[in-house]
């Protein structure tokens, strides 16, 4: 794993930004668009307010979901209400935004839209950033959730599964392990000891269940990008 180790959140989110359009204009200039697949939670908040003021031809660039909670998209836990405030705005306001959370009553009944919606982001995903949960969670692949061996089931197919962890609220949308694999590059953004202890911990072992981003570390290229 390549560990890229930054002295500050700020130096971080500057060089990731970067490094992010470069990758998005290799795609653009190879395929005539590029996809971004992002995290919720609070760590890439930042991050998504320096690249919406990075220049980028964003009108070629479908912004997607890596999971998403099954809330209303203006309720405060909604992922697309996150990214739709520090990321699709500015300059990449002119991104495509494909969101997951549909009228579906639950997220079961919302795995199938997600499915058909697949075909807006262009594939394999240009970049995939991950983040991790202090349980070894990644996307909501929860390892508490009774759906993590489908999630992490290399025969599943299905781009999306529904989840219900058992640690944290709400139902979710989270692209399963195939999915997250089938991107060119992948990144997992990480701040503070605590999640670099995490990490410390998954890369020293072996079992998916118990830390399901194991699964993703052990598939593909992951880039750590780490700030204090
Ligand atoms: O919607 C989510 O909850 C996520 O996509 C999740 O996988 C997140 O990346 C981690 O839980 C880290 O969250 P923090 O950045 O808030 O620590």
């Amino acid at each position: 794993m390549k560990k890229n180790l930054f002295s500050s959140a700020q130096a971080l989110n500057k060089s990731f930004a970067e490094r992010i359009v470069t990758l998005l204009k290799q795609g653009i200039e190879n395929n005539g668009r590029a996809s971004l697949i992002v995290s919720g939670g609070r760590t890439p908040q930042a991050l998504f307010a320096e690249l919406s003021e990075t220049d980028l031809d964003w009108s070629k660039v479908v912004v997607s979901l890596a999971d998403e909670r099954w809330v209303e998209t203006s309720d405060d836990a909604s992922n697309e209400k996150m990214v739709r405030e520090h990321l699709l705005r500015g300059k990449a306001g002119k991104a495509t935004f494909v969101g997951l959370k549909t009228e579906a009553e639950n997220a079961e009944d919302g795995v199938a839209s997600c499915i058909e919606h697949l075909s807006q982001i262009p594939m394999p995903f240009d970049v995939l950033i991950l983040g991790m949960g202090e349980d070894g969670h990644t996307a909501s692949l929860f390892p508490c959730s009774a759906q993590i061996s489908h999630g992490l089931d290399r025969d599943n197919q299905d781009a999306y599964l529904a989840v219900q962890p058992t640690t944290a609220p709400n139902w979710r949308m989270s692209l399963s392990l195939t999915a997250l694999l089938n991107s060119r590059q992948v990144f997992l953004h990480l701040q503070g000891d605590k999640k670099k202890a995490v990490l410390d911990q998954a890369l020293a072992g072996t079992d998916e269940f118990e830390m399901p981003i194991r699964a993703v570390l052990s598939n593909t290229d992951v880039e750590l990008m780490w700030a204090p």
